[in-house]
């Protein structure tokens, strides 16, 4: 059956509420959202088969970006199609997939990883697989309380089996963690099976609907061939075969967090529609006294807060494809045995996660606020935009977790450079550092790249030499290393807004040969506000570590103002350009008609609270107050 698959979602009508989220129980939250989850699965499940194909060239996107409208909050299922079998589909055997990747499958399955004791150190991780090789099974159990698992996404109440990372015994002999397929709940009755205590953990900031649950296992038995065996293997007889990398096992984390760059620009594109057309339609206060109010986009302070929206939502997708391309890159050498590119993808895609959803999340945040007081109201939506994207900061790689980890990665060339020995090309330029050999300042694009690549090579050797003052004052690497961590997160952080600017010039130079030249002239507006931005943001710290002067800084801030000026009759266009539908927008501020007052007061009347002229509350609490103190 050929089918336009967005007209065939909105037009299924038991996937739009007629009342507001916000108005329905907790458990009346999720019962809808299991609802909506099935009949998307189904599509999903039918696009999958090729039952139903699609006629529009946007999707399949689309189908996943259009589920940010029906669910407002998250679909249940999230984690299950995101994570479940992608976690399968790269980390299983091929018999393994065979058995277990069917479209037909009864799993509904999950990932977790998470304890209550254990997040960001997982090889801190309790939960046990134990090898039983007279029965041929591993027996999972929770040793105790911070071992439960907590958190994972549809855990709670939907999921019926999931992939659970825990440490692996054989004969007393620990081999770090390993992820194992454990069935959870009768496919028929959807009862914990026995030895399972499972359930949800309780109202968060956000993801209300996402199923949250806590897991705990009382020497629950799997079969051995449960255990994820692409990378690693147990035989039989209880043999170990070590995986090629003995972080395979992350595999999933490294995806996700490359997945989320383009996500977090999706939910980037959302705000800054919302923001950028209510700012259009509102007007308040005239700029001079003899005009008639002004819409308030017109106030230079206001495309201050908002252009840079735009342009971070273009940056994190251009990004977003540049990571994808490398991890595919990286996975098929992995396929042919060759490691070497994966520390590369692992510290890129740490630091970039990293920054993505913390300026995702500032970014968002600032959107709200420019919306002023309606920008408060659920019915906006840039609340429940806001909560869902500061979740990233800590979900997949808790933000300084990762920069860290990236910090790693910069030292070990920090000190190659340090020591004269030969760099990659890509950190030629800490040599350039050291050497001095530093470029005359040049106020253009290229000039605040080069910049950027400065203040990393100067955070990493300040953060460098603490760690070997520390070093020689007697401390331990590890306590050293504590103790430099956050000049080491200022270096990630650097290296990550560095790279951001790099990839996203170049790859605009290029796109904007391929396009009108009118587009490609605003493209490039957008790029160069985007590092004239962070140029001037960060100019305490290119006044440190470049050649840059008070003159130069004072031009750059003429360019920026002039960008937001040139931007400024393209704004409304570059929004419209995401092509975000009212039905995934769900903003009464952000709606492409402009009908912003109408659409609110229509919500304000959906408010309970409405339903009785006089709430019978009334009768119970204020009136005897207020009969008792008549006039
Ligand atoms: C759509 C969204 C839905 C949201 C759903 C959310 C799901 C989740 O949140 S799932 C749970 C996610 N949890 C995490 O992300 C935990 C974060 N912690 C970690 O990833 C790790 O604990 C760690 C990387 C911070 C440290 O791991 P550890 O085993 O302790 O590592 P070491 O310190 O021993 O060694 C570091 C060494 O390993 C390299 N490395 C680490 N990870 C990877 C990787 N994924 N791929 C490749 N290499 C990796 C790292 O580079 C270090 O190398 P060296 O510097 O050469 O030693
Ligand atoms: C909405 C949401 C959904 C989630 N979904 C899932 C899921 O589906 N499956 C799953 O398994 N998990 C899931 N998680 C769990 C998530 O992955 C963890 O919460 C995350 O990895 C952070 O770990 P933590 O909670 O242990 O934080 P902690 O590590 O306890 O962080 C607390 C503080 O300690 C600091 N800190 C910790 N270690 C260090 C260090 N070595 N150096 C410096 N500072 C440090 C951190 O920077 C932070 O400031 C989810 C979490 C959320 C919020």
């Amino acid at each position: 059956m050929m089918i336009h698959t967005n007209n065939y979602i909105l037009n299924i009508k038991e996937l739009w509420d007629d009342v507001p989220e916000e108005y329905l129980s907790h458990k009346e939250r999720y019962e809808n959202a299991i609802k909506k989850a099935f009949i998307v699965l189904k599509v999903l499940r039918q696009l999958h088969t090729g039952n139903i194909q699609i006629t529009d060239h946007r999707t399949p996107t689309n189908v996943y970006s259009i589920q940010d409208g029906i669910f407002r909050n998250v679909n249940p299922l999230l984690i299950h199609i995101g994570l479940f079998w992608s976690t399968i589909a790269a980390q299983a055997s091929t018999e393994q997939q065979a058995e277990w990747l069917q479209p037909d499958s009864s799993m509904i399955g999950t990932y977790v990883q998470t304890e209550l004791g254990h997040g960001s150190f997982i090889r801190g991780i309790e939960t046990t697989a134990t090898y039983d090789s007279t029965t041929d099974e591993f027996i999972l159990h929770t040793p105790r309380l911070s071992a439960y698992k907590w958190w994972p996404g549809g855990l709670g109440n939907t999921a019926n089996a999931c992939l659970v990372m825990a440490q692996l015994y054989i004969n007393g002999t620990c081999h770090g963690l390993h992820i194992f397929l454990a069935q959870i709940r009768d496919f028929d009755t959807h009862k914990p099976l026995p030895g399972i205590k499972v359930g949800e953990i309780g109202p968060k900031m956000g993801f209300n609907t996402a199923d949250n649950g806590f897991l705990g296992f009382d020497n629950h038995r799997i079969p051995r061939t449960n255990m994820l065996m692409k990378n690693v293997q147990v035989l039989r007889d209880g043999t170990y075969v070590k995986p090629k990398h003995d972080k395979l096992t992350y595999g999933s984390m490294l995806l996700t967090r490359v997945t989320l760059i383009s996500d977090l620009a999706y939910q980037l594109s959302k705000a800054a529609t919302i923001a950028v057309r209510y700012s259009a339609v509102r007007r308040q206060s005239p700029i001079k006294s003899n005009e008639p109010e002004r819409q308030i986009l017109d106030f230079v302070s206001q495309q201050h807060k908002l252009f840079i929206t735009i342009a971070s939502s273009h940056v994190y997708r251009v990004v977003g494809l540049w990571m994808w391309n490398s991890h595919k890159r990286v996975t098929a050498d992995i396929h042919e045995g060759n490691m070497g590119q994966l520390p590369e993808l692992h510290a890129l895609a740490c630091c970039l996660k990293a920054i993505s959803s913390r300026d995702a999340s500032a970014l968002v945040e600032q959107c709200r606020l420019a919306c002023g007081g309606h920008g408060y109201m659920m019915a906006s939506n840039l609340p429940q935009i806001y909560a869902y994207t500061t979740a990233a900061v800590t979900y997949e790689g808790e933000y300084t977790v990762l920069l860290l980890q990236t910090a790693r990665y910069l030292v070990k060339f920090w000190r190659l450079a340090a020591e004269h020995k030969p760099l990659p090309q890509n950190f030629a330029y800490f040599e350039d550092y050291i050497k001095k050999n530093f470029e005359q300042w040049r106020n253009s694009p290229e000039g605040i790249i080069e910049g950027f690549k400065a203040i990393v090579a100067g955070k990493t050797k300040a953060a460098y030499d603490t760690l070997q003052c520390n070093l020689r004052n007697g401390r331990e690497f590890e306590e050293a290393w504590n103790m430099a961590s956050v000049q080491l997160t200022n270096a990630s952080e650097a290296y990550a807004r560095s790279l951001l600017c790099e990839v996203f010039w170049k790859e605009t130079v290029q796109l904007s040969t391929k396009v009108s030249k009118s587009l490609a002239i605003v493209l490039e507006q957008l790029a160069e506000l985007y590092l004239m931005y962070w140029a001037l943001e960060k100019h305490g710290d290119l006044l440190l570590y470049s050649t840059i002067s008070r003159n130069d800084i004072e031009a750059l801030q003429s360019r920026y103002e002039e960008l937001l000026a040139l931007i400024r009759p393209n704004a409304v266009g570059l929004v419209d350009a995401f092509d975000i539908r009212d039905e995934v927008l769900c903003s009464t501020l952000g709606a492409y008609d402009g009908r912003v007052y109408e659409r609110m007061m229509e919500e304000a009347s959906k408010s309970p609270l409405n339903e009785d002229v006089v709430n019978e509350s009334f009768h119970k609490y204020i009136r005897p107050v207020t009969m008792k103190n008549k006039l």
